[in-house]
């Protein structure tokens, strides 16, 4: 992973002054890569400007710092890597309407990407998209990339997928390696998404937390 800056934009500097924190000033530890500040995410194009690290509620960069201790003990040489983190509503609107260019159906959507009117638990700072790197830094095979959106993606669905031969048993262990970690930390897995984990329901998160626009 590439060594990230150290200056703050005005972006992340708003986010800073509603209280999140930058998870690798919590744990140093966990890797970054934020795939929505490049152009290799579904999108092909850098929808985050200048957020170009990874930050959180407070409570929730703990529990991830938790997670990652977790995962470096049982598996050593292993460690997690975030794909995204808090991220902007505004940027939550690109997401929504690029699935459209992807032809996901409309009653489809919000199983990929939260409704924006509604907000994502990203947009409070309360939800994490990883995975698990091994010891030479490669990530382990979880059966399909980053923001795949498709049955082959769905924890629901591993079983039904592992019969049918489209994902195999170290697949399946691999991703159980990713959600042992992050439920032990006090996480909830997402049924349509492998990497993405939810630290409270919507709903509290909005109650406790502003948005971040
Ligand atoms: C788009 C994907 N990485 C993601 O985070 N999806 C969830 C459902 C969200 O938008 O909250
Ligand atoms: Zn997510």
């Amino acid at each position: 992973q590439k060594k990230q800056s150290d200056k703050i934009s005005p972006v992340e500097q708003k986010i800073l002054d509603q209280g999140l924190v930058n998870i690798q000033t919590v744990n140093p530890e966990i890797l970054v890569e934020l795939k929505y500040a490049t152009p290799d995410n579904f999108m092909k194009k850098n929808v985050y400007g200048e957020l170009t690290h990874a930050y959180l509620q407070p409570e929730m960069a703990k529990r991830l710092s938790q997670a990652s201790i977790f995962i470096q003990r049982e598996n050593p040489g292993y460690q997690l890597l975030v794909y995204d983190a808090a991220r902007p509503n505004s940027a939550q609107y690109k997401l929504w309407d690029a699935l459209d260019d992807l032809k996901i159906p409309a009653r489809s959507k919000t199983q990929y990407v939260a409704d924006p009117k509604i907000g994502s638990n990203h947009n409070f700072g309360c939800a994490i998209d990883l995975t698990v790197v091994d010891q030479n830094g490669k990530p382990l095979d979880m059966g399909t990339p980053y923001d795949f959106f498709g049955p082959l993606a769905y924890p629901r669905s591993e079983q039904e997928m592992l019969t049918q031969g489209k994902l195999t048993s170290k697949q399946i262990a691999n991703r159980n390696i990713l959600r042992k970690a992050m439920v032990k930390a006090g996480f909830t897995v997402n049924t349509t998404e492998w990497w993405h984990f939810d630290g409270m329901s919507k709903k509290a998160a909005r109650a406790k937390y502003g948005m971040i626009k």
